[in-house]
């Protein structure tokens, strides 16, 4: 997707809209702590052909213009501190909302491996530019007031030092565009070795066990990867640094201009060219200082086109996601249906859609819906509709009779207690309302890992523990949670025998008994009989629906 990449001034001055008084004052004082050292220097340049010496007022102002450049550059450097810091405080806690508000289907489009380096380096690269916007303040007025006083010295000079600046800038924009391009490659190929760093991390045993993988993660992915960004980023920032010399040579053919200037006409104000020299030679600094910022402001601009980009793909938060509700109380289900319930997942280039449904359900409390068929066939997408985390294209899901709409949907996700086949085990199991209770240790003991799991100070004592013993554990918080809806994804795959036959033959019953509605996706046949509806899909489509089924 092309779209025309945001000003990273423009960008940067949104995003210091709600500071502006303290960006005021500290801009402002930047520019006194520059004119200050403007008026320094001609104080300098004054004493230094002053006849007679030093005048008390003249030391008096050179005194008085020091304490005023260091007490305005210091004001304005903390207040640039408290903004670039409240900025990156403020692009974090919008993005991480934008991610926590997102629908699902974005953020399981996004991937992972995109987002994390949005999250991380972006707003770090947005951070570095913001801390850059008072110095660059600064560095603009000291080569505004410099130009101003060389104007004061001598017009002609001052002119073709204004051509000179005019060359190097034309030179200099030459070099941004040439570099921006550079960058953005640089920038998509992080994405690309951020995916490569979570295959290391995450797929290590794999890689561990299969050399000519392990072989191409590393020459290809890993050190190519990395090679071509550093080349990218050379190439780029060499642009600039060539542009930057050669700016540099400008300011000594000026200066050169002045000398000869000086030994053709020696009749000339030797005030006006010391004058002249000094300031140029000073502005040298603040201006190169300016051109020096330019490689930050490309990779700036690239940053945050790529936040624009994050932004536009979440642009459809659900903003009540963030709100507190009155949740965290248990509520029964009298019932829940599904009615003509359909979802197409969005077309993909050269593959016909996933399109599920329709499915037609009633569930009442007490009741086991196994959802079975083979891999591919729809039950995830099926119980992520159920659950409410993705909007039906079609149809509708009825609560107590009610259909759950945008606005409902949120309160409804609260009914349920999920463990997806691929859960996450969060290190604090139980959220918000008041720890574990004191009970929890009768579900170890019944899901057999009192022994390695006990109930400290209101959290489990440890996560550290085998796959299937995270899943007792992880079924353990659904029981605490007092949820009227159970959701299991083939949560038996990971158990042993013995287990499984508990989990099917002792602990749904319990459940049941308590009055859990429960959803399970299942593969063990053996097991099908426990289920009041069994519910199979065949490529989306619902191909066998039984009430109290025989055994398969
Ligand atoms: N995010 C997605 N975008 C597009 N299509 C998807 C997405 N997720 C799943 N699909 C498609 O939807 C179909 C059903 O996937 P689903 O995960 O619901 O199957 P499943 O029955 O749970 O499979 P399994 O038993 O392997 O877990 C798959 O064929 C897949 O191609």
């Amino acid at each position: 997707m092309t779209t025309r990449s945001p000003g990273a001034l423009g960008e940067l001055l949104k995003l210091l809209k709600p500071y502006w008084p303290v960006v005021l004052v500290s801009t402002l004082l930047g520019m006194v702590g520059g004119l200050s050292v403007t008026a320094l220097l001609a104080t300098i340049n004054e004493g230094l052909h002053a006849e007679g010496g030093l005048s008390n007022a003249l030391v008096l102002a050179f005194a008085g213009f020091c304490v005023l450049a260091l007490a305005s550059s210091i004001m304005s450097d903390i207040g640039s501190n408290f903004v670039g810091q409240h900025i990156i405080a403020r692009l974090r806690k919008e993005l991480g909302a934008k991610v926590l508000s997102a629908p699902i289907q974005q953020i399981e489009r996004y991937r992972t491996h995109r987002l994390i380096p949005v999250l991380t380096h972006d707003v770090d690269t947005i951070s570095d530019f913001a801390f850059s916007f008072a110095p660059l303040a600064i560095s603009l007025t000291v080569t505004l007031g410099c130009l101003g006083y060389l104007a004061v010295l001598s017009l002609p000079m001052f002119l073709i030092t204004l051509l000179a600046i005019a060359v190097g800038s034309l030179i200099q924009y030459a070099a941004q565009a040439r570099a921006f391009q550079g960058f953005n490659d640089a920038r998509e190929a992080e994405d690309l070795l951020q995916k490569h760093y979570r295959g290391i991390a995450e797929g290590a045993k794999e890689l561990r066990i299969h050399r000519p993988r392990r072989l191409r993660m590393h020459e290809e992915n890993i050190q190519g990867t990395a090679e071509r960004i550093c080349n990218l980023q050379i190439g780029s920032i060499n642009t600039y640094v060539i542009a930057k010399s050669l700016g540099s040579m400008l300011f000594f053919v000026v200066i050169a201009i002045a000398l000869l200037v000086q030994s053709f006409w020696p009749a000339a104000d030797k005030a006006v060219i010391s004058g002249f020299v000094l300031i140029l030679l000073y502005m040298k600094g603040p201006l190169e200082h300016l051109i020096g910022v330019l490689p930050l402001v490309g990779r700036a601009q690239v940053a945050f086109r790529r936040i624009a980009e994050l932004n536009r793909q979440f642009s459809s938060p659900e903003t009540q996601l963030l709100e507190a509700g009155d949740d965290d109380q248990p509520r029964n289900v009298r019932s829940l249906e599904l009615r003509d319930l359909r979802y197409a997942y969005p077309p993909a280039e050269g593959a016909a859609p996933f399109l599920l449904g329709p499915v037609n359900l009633a569930l009442k409390p007490g009741d086991i819906l196994f959802i079975v068929g083979e891999n591919g066939c729809g039950k995830t997408t099926l119980i992520k509709l159920l659950l409410g985390l993705y909007a039906p294209t079609e149809g509708e899901i009825l609560l107590d009779g009610q259909a759950v709409d945008a606005a409902s949907r949120d309160d409804y996700r609260q009914l349920f207690t999920t463990v997806f086949a691929d859960y996450y085990l969060f290190d604090d199991l139980i959220q918000g309302t008041g720890g574990i209770p004191a009970d929890a240790g009768r579900y170890l003991e019944r899901l057999e890992i009192a022994h390695k799991v006990q109930v400290q100070d209101s959290t489990f004592s440890t996560t550290d523990l085998s796959t299937g013993q995270r899943k007792r554990l992880a079924l353990v918080n659904a029981w605490i949670e007092e949820r009227p809806v159970l959701v299991f994804d083939e949560w038996a795959a990971d158990q042993d025998p013995t287990f499984r036959r508990i989990f099917y033959t002792e602990l749904l019953p319990e459940l049941k008994a308590l009055g859990k509605t429960i959803i399970v996706i299942s593969h063990d046949d053996r097991y099908f009989d426990v289920a009041d509806h069994l519910l199979r899909l065949e490529g989306g489509k619902v191909v066998s629906e039984k009430l109290e089924t025989e055994p398969a």
